[in-house]
């Protein structure tokens, strides 16, 4: 099966900063990817040259995918923000011409909410809705266009734990179902390797692909090496 993104001594670099190099990597489709690496190690910088944001790139980053779903990081929603819930998470569908959905635009709506646990809030403006509560609208309005790549920027950074889980796992779900390939930014290794198939890590200039297996002894390193900081700093 040919890899859904795919690269060869693929580097960024900004100026004289060089953030990647010589990454090799080949994630299949409809496999959920874990995104990992420490703040500045360059995570973010990669998904913008998988979406075309970020054009300060070398080497070969092929892109097999037709729908390409963005979460980033963060939007700037303001308390005056007009739209409710479900007018922001059909966006995709009226840019500016059409302020209807036909019945089938409105059953995706009406869906991507359900799956985000947003359906009893569709009604509520944006602009007021709490941290987690956009940051799950985010994800829903990803999911109407219905991409066969999703890219999630810490998207449960700022959730609580059941709705960290209820993400991962109505993701988990679509990737199964629908074969959607998930590629998923985290710094929650523990949570995350519960739900991956295999991880990207970003570190010092370098990116190394792993399995699932691979993934669970990384966490148990890290985990290990976390707790023994918290000795230290004791
Ligand atoms: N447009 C830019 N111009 C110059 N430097 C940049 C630019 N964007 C990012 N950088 C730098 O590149 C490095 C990688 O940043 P990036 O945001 O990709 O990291 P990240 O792994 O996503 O970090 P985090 O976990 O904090 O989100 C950082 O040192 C950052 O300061």
């Amino acid at each position: 099966m040919m890899g859904i993104i795919q690269t060869k001594d693929f580097g960024i670099r900004y100026g004289e900063k060089i953030v990647l190099s010589h990454a090799n990597i080949d994630v299949p489709a409809g496999r959920f990817f874990a995104v990992l690496g420490e703040n500045g190690a360059g995570k973010t910088s990669f998904v913008k040259s998988i979406i075309g944001e970020n054009q300060q790139t070398e080497g070969d980053l092929q892109l097999n995918a037709t729908r390409v779903g963005f979460v980033p990081q963060f939007r700037d929603i303001t308390r005056d923000y007009p739209l409710n819930i479900a007018e922001f998470v059909a966006l995709n569908y009226n840019k500016g011409w059409r302020l209807w959905l036909n019945t089938q635009e409105k059953m995706a709506v009406q869906s991507a909410l359900e799956l985000m646990d947003l359906s009893d809030m569709r009604d509520k403006r944006l602009g007021l809705a709490s941290g987690g509560q956009k940051q799950r609208a985010f994800v829903a309005q990803a999911l109407v266009q219905k991409p066969d790549l999703l890219i999630l920027d810490e998207s449960t950074a700022s959730l609580d734990h059941e709705h960290k889980v209820q993400l991962l796992q109505a993701v988990k779900q679509l990737q199964k179902q629908q074969q959607l390939t998930v590629l998923f930014i985290t710094h929650e290794l523990e949570l995350v390797s519960q739900f991956a198939d295999g991880y990207l890590f970003f570190e010092k200039g370098h990116v190394t692909q792993g399995t699932v297996d691979e993934l669970q002894s990384l966490t148990m390193k890290m985990t290990h090496r976390h707790a023994l900081d918290e000795v230290r700093h004791v």
